[in-house]
């Protein structure tokens, strides 16, 4: 594959063009906002220039809604040999280009796993996909040739393929994203009218479970558009389990002691069946799940500090797993948490402590 079109620029059409033009790939910017175009453009993320003839693949990044319609232009310009999409939802665009009429053989649908609170080109990152799974939905009238192009797109991103029905791809999106994004509103909705000394103690908990709040309200109103029957089957069982955690938590201020007991051990049994589900969740690249170690430093609020944390701990000779920033509220430094591997914790917490780093206990 040599050329590829993204049709719409924002965060997931730039990200995969980002990372496809750091592969040596041609790619053809277009949006319906020209502005999204250019800015994808200015980050070199390819040309907006239209190719001159048609591409190897066509990248449709639009919102769910909008997959038939601008595929339906993007065929009838002749615009590639292959096309996908990366909608969240998948049944609802399938069905449309069906009943669209359109050259189904040459068009196969794709879910990248991974994205953004935020949107635009700007938001955009040529590592999104890397180690995240993308969904590929081919049917029975798929071609190979288009096959073989999402694949490599997909291996391009540094994805990991996962071939799937697009009725079991929306069900499973249903409980592990759309019903997620939901809950976190939800919590994040309490805090609307809440007083502002409370919010000031913000602490990473919170942020953790409400980060993907910030998202889009007109996006998700499309994706949960096209899933909504099976979300709100999953809230409705979410339902019940919130009337018996606060008939626990009631229980819990009873004056019998007996009550008491049995409040106690129903908060007990949510949060291990929290624990139980929460360590299904696969570690990078798909792997088992892997207990990482925590490693926090203490970083002044300065320019430049956080890229010599991350050199000196290169130099360590240390991988960086994961790493969640932390700021609180008014304060001029930021708790930095290095997830490293279990056996690594100790030299490298003495290393960094006589290069001068604060490490916390
Ligand atoms: N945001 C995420 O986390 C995420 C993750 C995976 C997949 N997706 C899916 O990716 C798609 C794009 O989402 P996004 O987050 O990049 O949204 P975005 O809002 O950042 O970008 C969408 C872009 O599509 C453009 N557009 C709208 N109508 C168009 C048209 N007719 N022709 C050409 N361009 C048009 C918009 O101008 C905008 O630049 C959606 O289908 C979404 O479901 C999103
Ligand atoms: O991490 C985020 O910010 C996301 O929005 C990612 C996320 C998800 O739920 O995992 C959201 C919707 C997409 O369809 C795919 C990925």
């Amino acid at each position: 594959m040599r050329t590829v079109a993204v049709v719409g620029t924002g965060l997931i059409g730039t990200s995969a063009a980002l990372a496809l033009t750091r592969r040596g790939l041609t790619v053809h910017l277009e949006d319906a906002d020209p502005d999204a175009a250019r800015t994808a453009a200015s980050l070199g993320a390819g040309v907006t220039e239209p190719a001159e003839g048609p591409v190897d693949l066509a990248i449709v990044a639009v919102p769910p809604a909008l997959v038939g319609k601008v595929l339906a232009d993007c065929q009838r310009r002749g615009l590639a040999r292959c096309y996908t999409d990366v909608a969240s939802v998948k049944a609802g665009p399938r069905a449309e280009v069906a009943a669209l009429g359109l050259d189904t053989a040459h068009y196969i649908g794709g879910h990248p796993m991974a994205g953004r609170e935020r949107s635009g080109p700007l938001a955009a990152r040529a590592d999104l996909f890397e180690g995240r799974p993308w969904v590929l939905t081919p049917t029975p009238d798929t071609d190979t040739e288009t096959l073989n192009a999402a694949l490599e797109l997909v291996a391009l991103c540094g994805a990991m393929p996962i071939v799937m029905d697009a009725a079991a791809h929306d069900r499973a999106v249903a409980l592990v994203s759309h019903a997620p994004q939901l809950l976190s509103s939800l919590v994040a909705a309490r805090l609307e009218n809440a007083d502002e000394t409370a919010i000031r103690l913000s602490g990473q908990g919170v942020r953790d479970v409400t980060r993907i709040a910030a998202s889009s309200p007109g996006m998700w109103v499309d994706i949960l558009s096209a899933n909504a029957g099976v979300v709100a089957d999953i809230l409705e069982e979410v339902a019940v389990d919130l009337g018996e955690t606060v008939t626990a938590l009631r229980a819990l201020q009873a004056s019998d002691e007996g009550e008491r007991r049995a409040g106690a051990a129903g908060i007990e049994a949510v949060m291990r069946r929290g624990n139980t589900g929460q360590s299904r969740i696969p570690g990078k690249h798909g792997a088992p799940p892997t207990r990482y170690e925590t490693v926090t430093v203490v970083l002044g609020d300065q320019p430049g500090e956080l890229g010599r944390l991350f050199g000196e701990v290169g130099a360590l000779g240390v991988n960086i797993e994961d790493v969640t920033i932390e700021h609180s509220t008014g304060q001029q430094v930021g708790h930095v948490q290095l997830a490293v591997a279990a056996g690594v914790v100790k030299p490298l917490v003495t290393g960094l402590r006589e290069r001068g780093w604060a490490v916390r206990d």
